[in-house]
Order: structure tokens, then C-alpha cells, then sequence
């Protein structure tokens, strides 16, 4: 159980890691936090642990991992903004556990995606890739061998989220065949179909391409036996996550020409800077796109990341707001100028909303306006009471049994 009363906005301490787009900085200036450091790459766990101990709010992309380690290191820390879609980098309990909020990008790099999965295909359907890399070294491969129209051919997306049926829009207006797998029946777009199975979409798509998020039920869902069913000559992009293809399994397909080429933007591995090697078994295979993990990295993604991100960080620190977070209850408490609020988090356990007013009760304080909401294993309300209230009677708050987290905000 931990309590505290609001720092002046000069002394929350923002860490923004992996060199997140300018804009996000220039949104918390304007809203008064100066108290920001910028990193360009991801920080060694050791690095990490020691410096987010003083850090209120924390910043980062797709390689800096939050472990249950790092929270138990971040004692001050009571927001993180992942300035991406995907949040399996961070222990997500570990940080309702603690009363943690999780924030993150949920649409704003979703085209940036689509495009670049659109452009590979073309590429590779006309053998470029392979083509390029034998120019870079004095060949000339002119041939219409392999090389074959987008037109005609079927799109088979897993995953039918954000980014696959901005996927499906796109592709259809190429002349494409779209079919789908999800877990979730979806309203196809357009004249898309949903597959019956992920066996299905494997045995009838041209090109097979990945928009699971990264979950138990995804991790190694394309393995030597999935990528044995897909048709010969068939295309595998990937710009999900590293963990959903068996990367040695789909070098061993590409090597013996079962598949006819492949673009992957994301690997079990991934380099933590710019300045570190990258390994792995499809390097030197001409027929393969390799690209760093920049699906999402356009300027106008991460110019709107940056501010979205940094905007709902600073609802939070303004005023408490939690709207779209991924692992807190959503509360949004319109500002009753003149008074105090207060954030009480709480394990969902019966009576602490009653419990908190009795304390209130018992002190003559009236409370002006009250919101709580609760998810299957949290509580979290946001009161407002009278400015002149002289004593919040804050450590009746924080002893109430359930409390993890209690603060005065203003
Ligand atoms: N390469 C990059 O830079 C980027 C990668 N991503 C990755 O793309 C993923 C997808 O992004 P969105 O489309 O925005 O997510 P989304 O949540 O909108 O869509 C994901 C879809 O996958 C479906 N799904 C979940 N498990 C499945 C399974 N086992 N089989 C079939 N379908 C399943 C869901 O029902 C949902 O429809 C993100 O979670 C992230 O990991 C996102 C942005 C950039
Ligand atoms: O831009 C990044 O660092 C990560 C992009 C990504 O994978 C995501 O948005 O989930």
C-alpha cells in the first residue's frame, strides 16, 4: 500500500526510451512537465532497473521489456505509455498489481502497417528482392520467370484486426482475392471472406500474411507443419510478432523452394539498439525482405503516436482520466475547478467504496463528485472534495483493506 500527495508538475520525472518521436516531448512541454529525459535505444534490464527508480512516468516501444523485476524497481512509477499497438513487452499484472496504468497507440501506426505489407508483396510476387541483391553484386537476372501481376491473387490474412482489414480495403482495390482467419467471426469488408479454419486460408492463399497480436495461442502458430500446407510457391510476410513464426522451419521452406519468398519485420530476437548485430538464420536469402521492426515506423505514425501517447499520460497526471487504458478500469471525472481529488486503487474485494466514504463521513468532509469503476480485479475512483478541506484524511484511506495505491492529485 503506498500513498503520496501530487509533486509539482516540474518534479514528475518522464523517461522516454527508444527514441520516441519528438512530438511526444513538445506535448509534455506545453503541458508544463519539463522534468523529461530522452534515450535513443532500449536500456539493458541492469540500466533499466536502476533508472526508473525515480521515474514517474515511463516512455517506450516494442523492445524495452517491463518484467515483474523492473516494476518491483519502479517504486515512484504510476503510468507507462507504450508509444505502439502491441503492450506483450510489458507484464501488464505486474503493473495492476502495483496500480500501474497502461497506455498505448492502439490505430495510429495501423496504415503505415497495411503499406508496407502491400509494397512487399508486389516486390516479391516480381522476384525484386532476389533480383536487386544479384544487380548489387554485377548480375542481370531480366526474366519474366516467377514474376507474376498482384491482380487475381489471394490475400490470406491472419488476424483480422485494425491492421488486417485496412489490409483487405487496400488489397481488394489491387484486384486481390481476400480471405481471413480470426478467433472472432468478423464482418468481412468488402468481398472478403472469412476462412473456416487457418488450415483453409493456408491451402488457398498466394500470399499468407500475419496480424496476430503476440499471445500464448499465437506463439508458433506458423510452424513446419502450417508452412508445409501453404501452396508451393507461396509468399509468408510477417510484421506481427517474432514469436508467432518458427523462424528456422520457414528458412528451411524458402531454402528448398517450397515457398517462393518471404518479408519479415519482426524476429524472436531482436537487436535492443541500432549498434547491435542482428542474427539470424534468414540472413543471405535473397528471396527474403529483412526489415528492423519498422512497420510502424513512418514519420506520420510516429509524429501521431508520440502525441496520442504522450496526451493520455498527461490526462493522467492532470487529472486522473484513464480513458482506453489496456489494463485499468476506464474512468474520466469532469474537473470540478476549486477542489481536491483523489485516486484510490483498490483490489475489487466487496465494501472499499464503502469503507472510503465512511472514512469521508466520519471526518465532515462532503464529496463533490465520485466516479468508480472496477474491471473483474480492480477498483478505481477518482473524488472530488471541498478545496478548504484542511486534512485528507489520507492515512485512514491507504489502510483500508484492498487499497494498493492512494494519492492526492491536486
Ligand atoms: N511490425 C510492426 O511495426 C507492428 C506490429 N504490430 C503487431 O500487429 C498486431 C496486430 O495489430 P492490430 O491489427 O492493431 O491488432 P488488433 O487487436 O486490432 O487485431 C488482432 C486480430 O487478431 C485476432 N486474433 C487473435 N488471436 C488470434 C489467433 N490465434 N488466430 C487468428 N486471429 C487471432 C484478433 O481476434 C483480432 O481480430 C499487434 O498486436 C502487434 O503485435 C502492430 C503495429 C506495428
Ligand atoms: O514502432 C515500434 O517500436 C513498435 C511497433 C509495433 O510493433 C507495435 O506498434 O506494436
Amino acid at each position: 500500500m503506498t500513498s503520496k500527495t501530487s509533486l509539482d508538475k516540474s518534479k514528475i520525472k518522464f523517461l522516454l526510451l527508444e527514441g520516441i518521436h519528438p512530438s511526444a516531448l513538445q506535448l509534455l512541454h506545453n503541458a508544463g512537465y519539463t522534468n523529461v529525459e530522452s534515450v535513443t535505444g532500449a536500456l539493458p534490464p541492469e540500466e533499466l532497473e536502476r533508472k526508473i527508480a525515480d521515474v514517474h512516468f515511463v516512455g517506450i516501444r516494442s523492445r524495452t521489456q517491463l518484467t515483474e523485476a523492473v516494476f518491483q524497481a519502479a517504486q515512484k512509477l504510476v503510468a507507462v505509455g507504450c508509444f505502439c499497438i502491441g503492450t506483450n513487452q510489458v507484464d501488464l499484472d505486474a503493473a495492476r498489481q502495483r496500480g500501474v496504468v497502461v497506455f498505448n497507440a492502439p490505430y495510429s501506426n495501423t496504415r503505415s502497417v497495411a503499406e508496407l505489407v502491400l509494397g512487399e508483396a508486389i516486390l516479391l510476387l516480381r522476384g525484386v528482392p532476389a533480383k536487386s541483391a544479384a544487380a548489387h553484386r554485377g548480375g542481370w537476372l531480366k526474366t519474366a520467370d516467377n514474376s507474376y501481376e498482384i491482380r487475381g491473387k489471394t490475400l490470406g490474412i491472419v488476424g483480422y484486426g485494425s491492421i488486417g482489414t485496412q489490409l483487405s480495403v487496400l488489397a481488394e482495390a489491387l484486384g486481390m482475392q481476400v480471405v481471413f482467419h480470426d478467433v472472432i467471426t468478423k464482418l468481412p469488408l468488402g468481398n472478403a471472406r472469412q476462412a473456416a479454419s487457418l488450415q483453409e486460408l493456408l491451402a488457398v492463399s498466394d500470399i499468407v500474411t500475419l496480424h496476430v497480436p503476440e499471445l500464448p495461442s499465437t506463439q508458433w502458430m506458423l510452424g513446419a507443419a502450417e508452412i508445409a500446407a501453404m501452396k508451393p510457391g507461396a509468399i509468408l510476410i510477417n510484421a506481427s510478432r517474432g514469436t508467432v513464426v518458427e523462424i528456422d522451419a520457414l528458412a528451411a521452406a524458402l531454402q528448398s523452394g517450397h515457398l517462393h519468398g518471404a518479408a519479415v519485420d519482426v524476429f524472436p530476437v531482436e537487436p535492443r539498439t541500432n549498434k547491435d548485430e542482428f542474427l539470424s538464420p534468414l540472413r543471405g536469402l535473397d528471396n527474403v525482405i529483412l526489415t528492423p521492426h519498422i512497420g510502424g515506423s513512418t514519420m506520420e505514425a510516429q509524429a501521431n503516436i508520440g502525441l496520442e501517447v504522450a496526451e493520455k499520460m498527461v490526462k493522467y497526471s492532470d487529472n486522473g482520466t484513464t480513458t482506453s487504458a489496456v489494463n485499468f478500469p476506464e474512468v474520466a471525472l469532469p474537473a470540478h475547478p476549486g477542489q481536491k481529488r483523489i485516486l484510490h486503487v483498490h483490489h475489487n474485494v466487496p465494501g472499499v467504496l464503502s469503507a472510503v466514504n465512511q472514512v469521508f463521513a466520519q471526518h465532515g468532509i462532503n464529496i463533490a463528485g465520485q466516479y468508480l469503476r472496477t474491471d473483474e480485479k480492480l477498483g478505481y475512483v477518482v473524488m472530488d472534495i471541498a478545496a478548504d478541506t484542511a486534512n485528507v484524511p489520507m492515512a485512514q484511506l491507504t489502510a483500508i483493506p484492498g487499497t494498493i495505491r492512494c494519492r492526492v492529485l491536486f
